[in-house]
């Protein structure tokens, strides 16, 4: 019985990058998912473990950022892009698949923020803050106990991200603390909120938009020295604007995005390739609340990401 090696290809999956165009105020972001697979003759590598003719996954990484540096266009052009490079690279190479997953973003809207230096050029939209499109979900969790009753509204994975206004320093170093202080980074999370109503007949449609609005428009005018700030903002806004509203449970992942280290290939980095990594994970959780309203732990229990 004879056996050979079958169809076989390698590449790097899932490179998380992020391009920031800041060339006006009005910044704008592509956010890709680039995973690239290579076809040819890599029977040394599975047979002997030979590699010299293996175009390292490492090496497929790096020319996703690096090509990132030099625009992305559209998916589909970045994706061509990348392919014909790597497939021209080797005589051994026959082929490279590319597949790109791009994420939309729509600028957040701020009612009424026209005098905000950042809306200036469109009205109510924010010229550096952002809404992934369509991720997230709208919850409820309704408890009856006895005669009493509690409803708690929410949503989760709001995704939301800055390209500027969000600072982070201050911190205490120790001997195990090597991050930078910035006074300008990109601040990304998935937002999930929970909001207790107080008692009573509620138009539930139009407190959750509101609510969801405050949300939005805190995240995006607050500068943020630290995502706790933010969220604790965010909170405080939600019950200054809505008296329906006891208590907010804030639970935001820091999606952190790292400034790619591009100058291995010559090239420079001024604040436009990022690497979205997606873990490990800062998680920033906070409740916002009112001294003069009962607490009510029994609504609450068996809800994950409150506390
Ligand atoms: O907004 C932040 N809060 C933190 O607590 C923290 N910790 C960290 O490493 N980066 C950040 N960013």
């Amino acid at each position: 019985m004879a056996i050979r090696l079958g169809p076989n290809q390698y590449g790097k999956a899932e490179v998380r990058v992020v391009a920031v165009d800041r060339s006006s105020p009005r910044h704008t972001l592509v956010d890709l998912n680039v995973s690239t697979s290579l076809r040819g003759d890599f029977t040394a590598a599975h047979a002997t473990g030979d590699n010299s003719h293996v175009l390292t996954t490492d090496t497929q990484k790096n020319t996703v950022f690096a090509f990132a540096r030099e625009g992305v266009g559209t998916p589909e052009e970045f994706g061509l892009r990348l392919a014909r490079h790597l497939a021209g690279s080797y005589d051994w190479i026959t082929g490279a698949r590319v597949a790109v997953a791009s994420y939309g973003w729509d600028r957040i809207t701020v009612a009424g923020a026209e005098h905000d230096h950042a809306f200036r050029r469109a009205g109510a939209e924010h010229d550096h803050a952002f809404r992934r499109a369509g991720a997230e979900v709208r919850t409820a969790v309704v408890t009856v106990d006895g005669e009493d009753e509690h409803v708690i509204a929410g949503l989760a994975d709001l995704v939301v991200l800055k390209t500027t206004g969000s600072e982070f320093r201050g911190f205490p170093r120790d001997r195990y603390t090597t991050l930078a202080e910035t006074t300008d980074r990109v601040l990304a999370t998935a937002v999930t909120a929970r909001w207790r109503y107080r008692a009573g007949d509620l138009d539930y449609d139009a407190l959750f938009a509101g609510v969801r609005t405050a949300l939005l428009e805190t995240f995006a005018s607050t500068h943020s020295l630290a995502l706790q700030q933010s969220l604790h903002a965010m909170g405080v806004a939600v019950l200054e604007q809505f008296p329906e509203v006891a208590e907010i449970r804030l639970s935001m992942p820091n999606r952190h995005h790292f400034l790619q280290d591009l100058s291995a290939f010559g090239l420079d980095n001024p604040d436009v390739v990022y690497h979205a990594d997606d873990r490990p994970y800062g998680l920033i959780e906070g409740t916002v609340l009112r001294d003069d309203v009962p607490p009510a732990e029994i609504a609450w229990q068996g809800t994950p990401g409150s506390c």
